[in-house]
């Protein structure tokens, strides 16, 4: 079992702590028996499975359904639920209940917001109800509208210098790690050696403690955009494509189903039907 503790320990071991998303059970079950360390139950499930063109519409209900089916499918990793937006940006009191409510009626093991300066404070009080809390800066896609677009972070000093402050004030507010997105491979780098904690990349080059990827687009499996720093290892769109047509041809052919996927009726009880 991967544990919170776990992601402290593998930074002093020089470990690269693993990460993926996963958003139900079949493919949780696959995530976790691959000897991952770590699910992210991320609000990206807003852009992959709903179809919305940023994670801004996903709400509390939305990740409490897909964080209880991807529990069901997980044995050994450390699942994190994302807050969604507007889940922890009204009020403390609303950031605790929500966090709360995702492990309550999520069973997630812990919880991931976005920003670092700004909702330090709320970080410290999740934790004090005795919530693990990951943090995520750099690019915050929950920030979409203000960066305008889903845009790299940190290539201007005074960016790099808030990112640097955010993590900062994450590890002050007592995150047991923190995700940096989309941000100059160097920076991560920086940041990596300047905090205890551990630092989980995407798209933040190979010097970060772990790296977290979404899994549809490690697959192959989500084609609306492929960002710089997602690695396709394979094209399953295009497999599942071909497996469909096999099946589409061969009920028009008549060739599926065969005799061994059909059940078989009672000679005798077939006959009295027939005489009926
Ligand atoms: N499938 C998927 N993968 C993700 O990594 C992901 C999501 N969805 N949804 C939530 C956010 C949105 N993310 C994104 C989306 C687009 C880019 C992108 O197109 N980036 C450009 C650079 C743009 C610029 O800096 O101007 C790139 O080429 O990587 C990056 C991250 C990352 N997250
Ligand atoms: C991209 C990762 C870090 C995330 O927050 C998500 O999948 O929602
Ligand atoms: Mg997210």
């Amino acid at each position: 079992m991967f544990t919170v503790n776990s992601f402290m320990e593998s930074k002093i071991k020089g470990e690269k702590i693993t990460m993926l998303t996963a958003y139900d059970y079949s493919m949780a079950k696959i995530v976790d028996g691959s000897s991952i360390d770590s699910i992210l139950v991320g609000d990206s499930l807003g852009m992959v499975v709903q179809g919305y063109e940023s994670t801004l519409e996903v709400t509390m209900e939305d990740m409490i359904y897909h964080c209880r089916a991807v529990r069901r499918g997980t044995k050994n990793a450390f699942v994190v639920g994302d807050l969604p937006f507007m889940s922890y940006h009204i009020s403390t009191e609303d950031a605790i209940r929500n966090a709360g409510r995702l492990i309550q009626e999520g069973k997630v093991h812990g919880v991931k917001l976005e920003g670092g300066v700004e909702i330090a404070d709320k970080v410290k009080a999740i934790i004090n109800a005795q919530i693990p809390v990951m943090g995520h800066i750099g690019l915050t896609p929950q920030s979409v509208n203000m960066f305008g677009g889903f845009k790299v972070q940190g290539n201007e000093v005074q960016r790099a210098r808030k990112v640097i402050a955010d993590a900062i004030a994450l590890e002050k507010a007592g995150a047991f790690a923190i995700v940096l997105e989309a941000i100059p491979g160097k920076l991560a780098k920086l940041i990596s050696e300047k905090i205890a904690i551990p630092t989980i990349g995407i798209g933040a080059g190979k010097h970060c403690d772990g790296q977290v990827l979404v899994l549809n687009d490690l697959l192959g499996m989500y084609s609306d955009f492929t960002p710089k720093f997602a690695k396709r290892y394979g094209n399953l769109s295009r497999e599942i494509t071909t497996f469909i047509g096999q099946y589409v041809n061969e009920v028009k052919q008549g060739s599926f189903p065969e005799e061994k996927h059909t059940f078989d009726i009672n000679e005798d009880l077939l006959k009295i039907l027939r005489d009926e």
